[in-house]
């Protein structure tokens, strides 16, 4: 069984880790892949492929929990999660979990093909925000039909059901973090170690990663 957290990861942050590891201990599965899209279907991207490549196995380097799936970069553009999947499964026969935070959830009829995702693969989801569960009616009605009400389903299926984790909150974005190191990076806003903005950056970037990026003068507006 694969574990794959698929991710625009500009920059990668201890809320995707945090989040992705306790899902896969949830679902009994030792390691994750983290997957940086080519092109997010629906964002713009500052930083090149290379940079968030790198901010990527700088975090595996860390963790030998976690691994580099570089496929999508070996694909169109952009990256569509069902032909990702369909990729991967010409490769390999593995149950493949998809792990998504619930922000994605909300949106997923809006994914290229979305109906046919649990054709190749098993979604979990980690939770996001503070708020009550609310999915959007229709994305309601679809998880009626596929939630998964025992975990051990989706070690017996290849295929088609949606786990809800209860995952602790990581209460952080990438944008919170571009828009704090843009910020501490004009004069004006500039950050002393102490300041709130370093210090949120400092919390929630491996150390590694807040290097990289310092060093590569990443993220300054
Ligand atoms: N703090 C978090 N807790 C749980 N899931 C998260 C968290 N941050 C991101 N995710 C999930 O990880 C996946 C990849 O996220 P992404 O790389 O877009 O990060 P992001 O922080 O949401 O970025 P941005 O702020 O640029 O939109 C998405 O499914 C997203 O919902
Ligand atoms: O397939 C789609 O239409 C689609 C639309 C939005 C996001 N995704 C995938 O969802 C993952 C998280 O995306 P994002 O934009 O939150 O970084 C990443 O693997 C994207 O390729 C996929």
């Amino acid at each position: 069984m694969k574990a794959i957290l698929g991710g625009t990861f500009n920059p990668p942050h201890k809320g995707h880790i945090g989040a992705a590891l306790k899902a896969a201990d949830e679902i009994g599965i030792d390691r994750v892949h983290l997957m940086p899209c080519k092109l997010a279907p629906h964002k713009s991207v500052g930083v090149s492929e290379s940079h968030r490549v790198k901010m990527i196995e700088l975090c595996a380097h860390n963790n030998d929990r976690l691994i580099p799936e570089l496929i999508e970069l070996t694909l169109p553009s952009p990256s569509y999660t069902v032909k990702t999947l369909r990729a991967l499964k010409e490769k390999s026969d593995d149950t493949i979990c998809f792990f998504i935070g619930a922000d994605s959830l909300y949106n997923l009829d809006k994914w290229y093909e979305w109906e046919h995702l649990l054709d190749y693969c098993h979604l979990v989801v980690m939770r996001r925000d503070d708020e009550k569960f609310s999915p959007p009616p229709a994305i309601q009605a679809w998880l009626d039909c596929h939630v998964a009400n025992d975990i051990n389903v989706i070690h017996a299926k290849p295929a088609g059901h949606v786990v809800l984790t209860n995952t602790p909150l990581f209460s952080v974005s990438s944008t919170e973090i571009r828009d704090v190191l843009a910020g501490a990076a004009t004069p004006e806003k500039a950050g002393t170690p102490n300041s709130p903005n370093v210090a949120l950056a400092s919390l929630w970037l491996e150390e590694n990663v807040r290097e990289y990026i310092s060093e590569h003068q990443l993220y300054k507006s």
